[in-house]
């Protein structure tokens, strides 16, 4: 797995699929890395998608947090120069779907699709992000890890079989990086520019996500006109990694119904 040098940092990326393959790019969660798409990956055999983990993520560099949700986005951007890349649909899970709306915004040449997956505009309340930083920052991810599997797979989180995986990835994550990417969610509000976008989209919830709840996730979609919009039954935050084949079949249809196959 290469790791790109861009100026100031490096990115663990990874590239699969034939070249030539409609391109993909695809952006991971909080506290997750690129290999939470491996099912996804999988499921896509046709297309040519780019993976990274995003700083202080996985194997890419970690710098000192905070980071801002406009270096985030010029990550992703520069790793798709990088590869050339044009016309692709970036698919982005919660943090990774905030940064597909700024890029997106930034880089039209760059995006012809959107799914923003168990995302938002706007994600919590700076305060409530600030809050968890702290916490983080004294105690560690165990820490703020119970918590965030409740909201990450619901009520029943500690029978779900993907629990024990999602758990292990957030507690792998160092806490400065994780620290990092949550000021960035802290800072953001794309409210107002993601009302401005008018590209193909497709949104998608779980039905019992408690950090993006249906609802939130559906009133972030309806911003963008023509939108599309699916629940995936049976899952929460991470529907790619509790109900694979859904999730596969909702982006198969979407990238069907625009072409892009
Ligand atoms: O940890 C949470 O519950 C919130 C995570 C979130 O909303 C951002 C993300 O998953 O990227």
């Amino acid at each position: 797995m290469p790791l790109i040098y861009l100026p100031d940092l490096r990115l663990n990326t990874r590239l699969d699929g034939p070249e030539g393959g409609p391109p993909l790019i695809l952006i991971h969660a909080l506290g997750l890395s690129h290999e939470i798409w491996d099912p996804l990956v999988a499921r896509l055999p046709g297309h040519r998608i780019l993976r990274f983990d995003l700083r202080g993520h996985g194997a890419s560099d970690r710098p000192p947090a905070p980071y801002t949700m406009g270096s985030l986005i010029r990550d992703t951007e520069r790793l798709a120069d990088h590869f050339a890349l044009k016309e692709t649909v970036v698919i982005g899970l919660s943090i990774g779907g905030m940064i597909a709306q700024g890029l997106a915004v930034k880089r039209l040449d760059l995006v012809r699709g959107l799914v923003l997956s168990n995302t938002a505009a706007r994600i919590g309340t700076a305060a409530g992000w600030h809050d968890r930083i702290a916490l983080v920052r004294e105690q560690g991810l165990e820490a703020v890890a119970d918590a965030t599997m409740e909201r990450w797979l619901g009520r029943n989180w500690r029978a779900s079989p993907a629990m024990p995986d999602l758990r292990a990835r957030l507690l792998a994550t160092h806490p400065e990086g994780w620290a990092g990417c949550a000021a960035a969610i802290a800072g953001t509000d794309f409210y107002e520019t993601t009302a401005t976008l008018r590209l193909p989209a497709l949104a998608i919830a779980g039905a019992h996500d408690g950090s993006t709840p249906p609802d939130l996730v559906r009133e972030t979609a309806e911003l963008i006109p023509g939108h599309r919009f699916r629940l995936i039954r049976g899952a929460g935050h991470i529907p790619m990694a509790e109900r694979p084949d859904d999730y596969a079949e909702a982006i198969r249809e979407f990238l069907t119904g625009i072409g892009h196959v």
